[in-house]
């Protein structure tokens, strides 16, 4: 796919994220185990108009994702994952209020405490009760799925129905495998993380730009080298979906 073929509002977001180094290049860490050339940092959306920029996109990928998926039912709760999803979901909830606000007056945000307060209100909600509610879930991006899984658990728990997932970046990348942690990679096929989650779950999921955007973006503009070890990543953790 070339540059050309992305929409303006990918293109722009991905070149704000860049600029502001919400992306950067290198080799970094990731919560899976993988060594990856590239991160997404959602901690940088720091200013007035980074975090505008942000819920613009998400709240226009929300929309569209509603209008194509008709079957699933109103969001009542705006759920975002403790620590970056907090900022991302109250803010976009702002955010698709001001573009129509007969709609989302009603829809109210929530987030998880990562731990319980054991005083006041107590608990490890804050913001709506999730008892009920459909919930759609933002946060920042997807590796392995294990944020998204404890997602599920912690709504499920609390009596809540997640309708959506909604991420700003998919990696694309597949599950890892059995024994991925011990540094033995067994080379098979297998889906990525929101693959997976729409399979077993049932739970549509959308985000705002995946990896192939990113390189779409960067081919023939960057850095050849930053554009080798992406490539080299996609094709070594590419998932079969
Ligand atoms: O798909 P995964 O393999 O779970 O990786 C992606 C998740 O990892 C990071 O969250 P982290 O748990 O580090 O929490 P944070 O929001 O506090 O940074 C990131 O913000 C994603 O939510
Ligand atoms: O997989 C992760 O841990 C991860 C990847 C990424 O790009 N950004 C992030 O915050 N976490």
């Amino acid at each position: 796919m070339a540059s050309s073929e992305i929409s303006a509002y990918k293109k722009a977001f991905l070149e704000s994220c860049i600029s502001a180094k919400v992306l950067s290049f290198g080799t970094f860490s990731l919560k899976s185990g993988r060594q990856s050339p590239y991160f997404f940092n959602a901690g940088l959306f720091h200013t007035s108009a980074l975090l505008s920029a942000v819920s613009i996109a998400y709240a226009h990928t929300i929309i569209e994702f509603l209008a194509a998926n008709p079957s699933i039912p109103k969001p009542d709760v705006i759920f975002g994952p403790a620590y970056k999803g907090i900022p991302l979901a109250c803010a976009t909830l702002l955010e698709l209020h001001r573009l129509d606000p007969a709609t989302w007056s009603s829809v109210s945000y929530s987030y998880n405490r990562k731990e319980a307060k054991d005083h006041g209100e107590g608990g490890n909600i804050v913001g709506a009760a999730l008892n009920g509610k459909n919930v759609l879930v933002i946060d920042d991006v997807v590796t392995a799925g294990t944020a998204m899984r404890e997602s599920i658990d912690l709504v499920k728990s609390q009596g809540g129905q997640i309708i959506g997932f909604t991420v700003a970046l998919d990696r694309l990348e597949k599950m890892p495998g059995p024994r991925e942690k011990e540094g033995i990679d067994d080379g098979e096929p297998r889906m990525s993380a929101m693959g997976q989650i729409r399979k077993e779950y049932g739970v549509p999921t959308t985000s705002i730009v995946t990896l192939d955007d990113l390189i779409a973006l960067l081919k023939g503009k960057d850095d050849e080298e930053d554009m080798k070890r992406l490539e080299e990543y996609r094709a070594k953790y590419q998932a079969s979906d």
